[in-house]
């Protein structure tokens, strides 16, 4: 979209012209690398429900861990509430931003340290540790998650563990919240019982939502913005009545049409460029094609050695990562 998505409501995700590349193993990103996101710029405002979309790859998860803090970029490309996440933890540790994605599928954070998901404890015992929560906020989430506090963790479901880390991660009251397809192992009730509480929570306490998914089940009248990522530029950011204007189609057939015109652009391009006797990949580092930037995951200081054997890999130091 780049223009606001318009509202008399405060902004609380301001993205201006964001670009962003992986750093390679001295921190900095490797010279001839194209950024993964480039240009982006997004406003979302208190209320918004927005609906992260686009192929594998197109950067959702990338943009959403900027948002989150977990990247560095410069702190005016992207401010929550006014403030950049990566710069002033206060963000994220008060609460005010959560962020429910990848990494934290595995661990949750429980008495100030993540500890692993499997871990012989009950669910009471995990949900009740998260300290200055609400308690009526904690009663209705494990209701709406339909959670059974006598759970041991190591011997739960998956479906049942993934219950427990969302009711932990929504027990605080968030202004703005991040989800990184969460909701894969949850049940059709229970999926549906989260997305009417999201609902809620954004219509009366104001909080902004984007939700980065590929499963559109009950989601077509859930978002109030669609946005659209490919190849880690914005395509499209609207309102969903306007997708609604522009599309006879389900939402799901909508978005599935975007990513079958985009991968024919792709195709197409690619052949142009075999056609030219030009590699058909267009990204490549330091001139050699097959060259890509992998980061790793570790976090900096914990990793002092690089992979080897692996010629045709950079690999990245992470050093402005969090994870
Ligand atoms: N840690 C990393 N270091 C280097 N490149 C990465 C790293 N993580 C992701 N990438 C690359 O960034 C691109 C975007 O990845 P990202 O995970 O943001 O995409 P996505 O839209 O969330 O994809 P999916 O729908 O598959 O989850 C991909 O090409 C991926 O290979």
């Amino acid at each position: 979209m780049g223009e606001a998505i318009a509202s008399e409501r405060s902004t609380t995700v301001e993205i201006k012209g964001l670009s962003f590349t992986y750093p390679g193993i001295d921190g900095h990103p490797p010279p001839g690398s194209v950024p993964l996101i480039d240009g982006l710029s997004l406003t979302l405002r208190a209320g918004d429900r927005c609906l992260l979309v686009g192929s594998n790859g197109a950067g959702k998860t990338t943009i959403l861990k900027i948002i989150g803090g977990k990247h560095m970029v410069g702190p005016e490309m992207v401010r929550v509430l006014g403030r950049s996440a990566f710069h002033d933890t206060a963000l994220t540790s008060s609460g005010d931003l959560s962020y429910l994605g990848g990494e934290w599928r595995r661990d949750v954070a429980f008495a100030g340290f993540e500890v692993s998901i499997q871990m012989d404890i009950s669910a009471k015992k995990m949900i009740y540790g998260v300290s200055g929560v609400d308690p009526q906020r904690r009663d209705e989430l494990i209701k709406v998650l339909d959670i059974d506090l006598s759970w041991r963790m190591h011997k739960a479901s998956d479906g049942q563990r993934r219950r427990v880390q969302i009711c932990m991660g929504l027990l605080k009251p968030f202004r703005v919240l991040l989800l990184d397809e969460i909701t894969v192992d949850l049940d059709v009730l229970a999926r549906a019982n989260l997305l009417k509480y999201l609902t809620k929570e954004c219509e009366e306490r104001g909080a902004t939502i984007i939700y980065a998914t590929h499963i559109f089940d009950g989601l077509e009248a859930w978002p109030t913005h669609i946005v659209y990522v490919a190849q880690g530029k914005l395509q499209l950011a609207l309102p969903l009545e306007k997708v609604k204007e522009m599309s006879n189609l389900s939402l799901m057939r909508t978005v599935e049409s975007w990513l079958r015109k985009e991968r024919d652009e792709v195709r197409t391009r690619r052949m142009v460029r075999k056609a030219n006797g030009l590699g058909e990949y267009e990204k490549s580092v330091e001139g050699n094609p097959a060259k890509r930037v992998v980061n790793n995951g570790w976090a900096a200081g914990r990793l002092h050695s690089t992979l080897a054997g692996e010629e045709n890999f950079v690999f990245s130091s992470n050093s402005v990562l969090r994870q």
